[in-house]
């Protein structure tokens, strides 16, 4: 049986860098497909990001996505950073099992299959086949109060994260989405995006659902606060325990494991954002296996693209989490490995190039 650290350990090694000969041979195709050079836009750089995951040109166009929910509940929510109660994370958990949020009708929309894991939900939940059970502890502890988890707490949910990843790719996924259920859970993200970019407080906290001012500042405050209780060089796994949730954890660790497995990851939102940075902190290469999928209205969010080199592939003022973002932008990650494979060329079309 491998430790939770050894897994995460042979999981960071196993993480090699995209293939540049893949990438150059992409390039040079995108300049001979019959368009302007450069006239898709963003759909090139993701084509030439896939050939160099896939380390081959063209990539073979992802066409079974699954997009893991994780799932967990936060004590700092009994400072009242969210107006919602704890219970609606379990609740959801139940929606997405039965199939109506808002992920699983954007997940059915592009073919993608919905998995939830119970990384940290602080009640009991049944598993099937829908609905992993991989609990760590039955929420976070009081982020304001103390360490959110503990450092073994943190590497399960980790190594929770790596395992589901490991899982879907064996199942024949090959693009992993990410998404996260977990009321309060902007507050933990807001305090890593923070820890883990040197930005004040001030400029990650958001929202979240909705808060109204007064709140605002108190969860500014909180994530100020808890921040500031981190030595300066911690470690991220340190960072992630102390301030973090299990359901970033999770997400960090599910990002490792796709770019281990050299699988694309189309990432969410904020929390998503947060957790990639966790990601990053433990594995800079492991980002270029990812994907924007879309820009939150969270405005830690932007920092976090900003600090992954990640574009947003949608913008349309999404404020939800869950997956939804990720999904949404599925089908133009797809369609850029088809405009790779399937278009012309100036030679085999017969049109002429500008230089002829
Ligand atoms: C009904 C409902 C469904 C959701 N689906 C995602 N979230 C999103 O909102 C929560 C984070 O926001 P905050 O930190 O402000 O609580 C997370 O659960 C996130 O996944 C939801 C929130 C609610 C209320
Ligand atoms: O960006 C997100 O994923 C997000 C934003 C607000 C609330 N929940 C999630």
């Amino acid at each position: 049986m491998t430790s939770p650290r050894e897994q995460i350990e042979s999981t960071l090694a196993a993480i090699a860098p995209l293939s540049q000969t893949a990438m150059r041979q992409a390039r040079e195709r995108q300049a001979q497909l019959t368009k302007p050079a450069g006239a898709l836009g963003a759909l090139e750089e993701v084509s030439i990001q896939l050939a160099g995951i896939s380390g081959s040109c063209p990539p073979p166009a992802p066409e079974r996505p699954a997009v893991a929910v994780f799932a967990g509940d936060h004590g700092v929510l009994v400072q009242g950073v969210s107006p919602w109660p704890q219970e609606v994370t379990v609740g959801m958990v139940e929606n997405f099992r039965a199939g109506g949020a808002a992920v699983n009708v954007l997940a059915r929309a592009c073919g993608a299959v919905v998995r939830v894991i119970d990384v940290g939900v602080a009640s009991e939940v049944a598993g099937d086949d829908v609905v992993l059970v991989r609990n760590v502890r039955r929420g976070t502890a009081d982020l304001s109060q103390g360490p959110a988890m503990s450092r073994a707490e943190a590497e399960r949910a980790l190594a929770a994260g790596i395992s589901v990843a490991n899982e879907l790719a064996d199942a024949g996924h090959d693009v992993l989405l990410t998404g996260d259920m977990g009321i309060g859970n902007t507050t933990p993200s807001a305090c890593l995006l923070a820890a883990l970019t040197g930005t004040p407080a001030e400029v990650v906290t958001g929202r979240g659902v909705g808060i109204d001012d007064d709140t605002l500042a108190l969860k500014t405050r909180i994530v100020a606060d808890a921040v500031a209780r981190l030595a300066p060089d911690a470690e991220p796994i340190d960072v992630l325990s102390e301030v973090g949730g299990l359901e970033h954890a999770g997400l960090a660790g599910f990002i490792l494991g796709a770019a281990a497995r050299r699988l694309p990851v189309i990432l969410d939102g904020v929390i998503a954002g947060s957790a990639a940075l966790v990601a990053q902190a433990l594995s800079p290469e492991a980002i270029h296996y990812c994907m924007a999928g879309h820009r939150s209205v969270e405005p830690g969010h932007r920092t976090a693209l900003e600090r992954l080199g990640l574009r947003p592939l949608v913008d349309l003022d999404l404020r939800l989490g869950e997956g939804s973002g990720a999904a949404l932008a599925f089908p133009l990650v797809r369609s850029a490995a088809l405009i790779l494979d399937e278009m012309a060329t100036f030679d085999s079309a017969g049109v002429a190039n500008k230089d002829d």
